[in-house]
């Protein structure tokens, strides 16, 4: 990958011997920029703000020091990783296991949506590293009343991943639960990572910290090129009329370049993914969802089922715009274009991770325009227009069959109910005015 440090290794940056192994099994010898900066650092016993771009090896950057540190004592609960995303959380505690497999380390998943009786047992066990999304691990402290959850207050280590979303409002009364059970800030370390540094997590680097030494600030971004986003990933756009998004899309989606690769299609709201997924199902596009309305157990087997390529296109909301690490994903679609310009830093950050190259393609509608220039202003790089969709004959074409499918779908919704029964009826009076017009 671009930003990997060529003279060092993980070893000379102070991870232990059998750590390094770890990650040599996995193919990761050389650190990034991001990991070179913080893992001395995070070992000498700083707290550290990190941040660098989407798929520049975050992870390893807090979870290398962690794992070493915790190797010299291995008893007891050591850290804390909170996420936004259950998804997000499931996948780190997936690599702290990878990693500390043959150090029998005990990992705790602590999400939403999951059985919470499975979990308190679980904690009960005292696990080395309790990764979870705030609310839930602050349910258990809540719901535990004398007993501390899983030795929580003899953890070393905090770790916000997500940093800046996790200190927005959304969260900020869970936050402060699970962080009350914690030993005070001069009793552990914190460490903050994100893609999308704010002006709250910057400030938090004037904060008084352990020792009265400031967190150490490593950001990455500004320092390589002042461009926002991986310098392999391609951002172009599309202008699409609005009421024929879906048949551009699938168009896109089966056209001679991307008819075989890995895609995910970002949409700003439920109801568009589900629409989505069961039209494209019935074009027989291979497809999945991912959205806040599924089930967990359904919302563990999409990802499942993307992740090991018997889906070839996953159509999420933003709960899979953080973090997500699936290497064979080569296009994003901003199929809706989000409001706020980081959304858009991170769900393109989903393709183009380590060093791979990978597009974003963004559909613009006249409504978009100026979002599309925020978020130009923001990544500091003008996108180029895309002329993979073009032949108005073809896609004349498409939205016939488009258009049939996509009908067929919202009555499936209706007679299941699916969500709100009014805006469906709306729908689909609207979709048969487009196809009238
Ligand atoms: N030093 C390295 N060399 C090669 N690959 C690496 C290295 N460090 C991490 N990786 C791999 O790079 C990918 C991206 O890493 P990671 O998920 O930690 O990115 P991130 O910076 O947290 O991204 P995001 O901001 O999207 O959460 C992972 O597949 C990881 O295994």
């Amino acid at each position: 990958m671009s930003e990997i440090a060529k003279s060092t290794d993980f070893k000379s940056l102070g991870l232990s011997k059998w750590l390094t192994e770890s990650l040599k099994a996995m193919k990761i010898t050389q650190p990034t920029a991001i990991q070179k900066a913080c893992i001395p650092k995070i070992l000498e016993g700083r707290d550290c703000i990190g941040g660098a771009k989407t798929g520049s090896g975050k992870t390893i950057a807090f979870a290398g020091p962690m794992l070493t540190k915790w190797s010299e004592d291995p008893c007891g609960m050591f850290g804390v990783v909170l996420t936004p995303t259950r998804e997000l959380a499931m996948q780190i505690a997936e690599q702290f296991t990878a990693l500390g497999s043959n150090m029998n380390i005990r990992v705790s998943v602590v999400v939403g949506g999951e059985s919470i009786v499975q979990q308190a047992l679980d904690l009960q066990r005292k696990p080395h590293f309790i990764i979870a999304t705030p609310g839930r691990l602050a349910h258990h402290i809540m719901s535990s009343g004398e007993d501390t959850v899983g030795g929580l207050m003899r953890a070393k280590y905090l770790v916000l991943d997500e940093a800046d979303i996790l200190l927005t409002s959304t969260f900020a009364n869970h936050l402060a639960t699970c962080i009350g059970a914690l030993p005070p800030k001069d009793k552990r370390q914190t460490l903050l990572f994100t893609a999308t540094i704010t002006d709250q997590v910057r400030s938090l680097q004037d904060a008084p910290a352990q020792g009265n030494k400031p967190p150490l600030f490593a950001y990455q971004v500004e320092s390589v090129d002042n461009v926002a986003i991986p310098s392999t990933l391609k951002t172009e756009y599309i202008l699409v009329p609005e009421h024929v998004k879906e048949a551009y899309l699938y168009q896109l989606l089966t056209c001679e370049e991307y008819v075989n690769k890995t895609a995910i299609v970002f949409v700003n709201r439920t109801m568009s993914a589900e629409i989505l997924r069961r039209t494209l199902k019935q074009l027989e596009v291979r497809v999945a969802s991912l959205h806040s309305q599924m089930p967990q157990q359904e919302r563990t087997n999409s990802l499942h089922r993307f992740r090991a390529n018997a889906a070839r296109v996953l159509i999420a909301t933003d709960v899979a715009s953080r973090g997500l690490d699936i290497p064979t994903v080569e296009l994003v679609v901003n199929y809706d274009i989000p409001s706020d310009p980081d959304v858009f830093i991170h769900r393109s950050g989903r393709t183009a991770r380590a060093g791979r190259d990978g597009d974003a393609i963004s559909f613009v509608t006249q409504r978009d325009v100026s979002r599309i220039e925020a978020i130009e202003d923001r990544i500091n790089k003008k996108m180029t227009e895309a002329n993979k969709v073009h032949d108005t004959a073809v896609i004349r074409k498409a939205l016939t069959k488009v258009t049939k499918a996509k009908r067929e779908s919202l009555m499936a919704m209706q007679k299941e109910n699916f969500g709100d029964r009014r805006r469906l009826q709306k729908q689909k009076q609207m979709d048969s005015k487009s196809m009238r017009s």
